[in-house]
């Protein structure tokens, strides 16, 4: 399927074996890799992509010291009317479309940088956090530009063409706490129930535990995605898909409740999703392979809004 996939004997003091694509931001062929992975499978994990580690685990401490504090400090970063975009959700907020309870999160989300995001401002917990956390933004954004620039070039629309779009987005880093499943939890309630992302392209850096799957292609079965260490985890979203026509699908994911003794323990992860300007058009583009009769015309900002209400139970 992939050159990439290691084929020779198994051996033990290796990590398993991927399960999906591993693509080096550098290679020469990076965009056609990266395309035939979203194509095929939806998810790619990416090398050389320029994301510090120490980044990385800067910004988990921060998360882990704010999600230490008590629901009511914590619920002083809640952002009414922001659907969620801006700050605290706490758990209970947000219940996957056609999902038969809640999912088993909190989760802290931050925007564009820049000081009039279309979004709005951001709201800070404090002066530490927010040190922590701005360098990671930054570093995704600047990951899921090349990548962007890679897919945009793979479908022959030239290499700025998705990059001209971000520029001045309403591109999210969500910090997520899955806390140790609680014993009274509904029995269907998962840490996060089945879904397609909603925007153009997901980073995820290493999670802190396992539990995330995609569903296969033929949606019979689900395989586990686990990052090794200095990779990201990347997918293709809803937005992307409307505007590719379906020639790059977004692939259904989840993240279950792991079974035994890891119930006890929390989980963290950090998306970073890629977003279009709110303006931007996602019409169906006329690609060799596209569906545009399948999806929908409207705009990046209204596609968002819509589906942030289908998600958020208490608005
Ligand atoms: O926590 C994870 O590994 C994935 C989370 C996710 O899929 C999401 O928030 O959209
Ligand atoms: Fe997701």
């Amino acid at each position: 399927m992939n050159d990439s996939l290691q084929t020779d004997g198994p051996r033990r003091d290796r990590p398993p074996e991927p399960t999906v694509p591993v693509v080096s931001l550098d290679a020469a062929d990076a965009p056609a890799r990266i395309g035939a992975a979203l194509r095929e499978i939806g998810f790619f994990s990416l090398t050389d992509h320029g994301v510090d580690d120490a980044l990385i685990g800067r910004a988990y401490d921060a998360a882990t010291a704010f999600f230490a504090r008590p629901e009511e400090e914590k619920r002083r970063f809640e952002v009414p009317g922001a659907l969620g975009q801006r700050g605290y959700t706490a758990t209970g907020g947000e219940r996957a479309a056609g999902a038969a309870a809640a999912d088993l999160k909190e989760f802290f989300q931050i925007g564009p940088l820049e000081e009039h995001a279309p979004g709005g401002p951001n709201v800070w917990p404090d002066e530490e956090f927010r040190a922590a956390i701005e360098p990671l933004y930054a570093a995704l954004r600047d990951a899921a530009v090349q990548v962007a620039a890679a897919v945009s070039e793979h479908l022959g629309l030239g290499r700025e063409f998705l990059p001209d779009r971000i520029v001045g987005g309403e591109s999210i880093l969500r910090l997520i706490h899955y806390p140790p499943v609680p014993a009274d939890a509904p029995p269907a309630a998962t840490r996060a129930a089945a879904h397609a992302d909603i925007n153009l392209l997901t980073l995820l850096v290493g999670a802190t535990a396992a539990g995330l799957e995609i569903q296969t292609r033929d949606g019979a079965g689900w395989l586990p995605v686990v990052a090794q260490p200095g990779q990201i985890v990347a997918d293709s979203g809803d937005m992307l898909q409307n505007l590719t026509g379906g020639v790059i699908r977004s692939t259904v994911h989840r993240v279950v409740n792991p079974p035994g003794e890891g119930a006890r323990q929390a989980r963290l992860s950090m998306p970073f999703f890629c977003h279009p300007r709110p303006d931007v058009d996602l019409t169906p583009l006329d690609l060799p392979g596209a569906e545009p009769q399948r999806f929908r015309t409207l705009t990046a900002g209204e596609f968002l809004t819509e589906r942030l209400k289908a998600i958020r139970p208490g608005g």
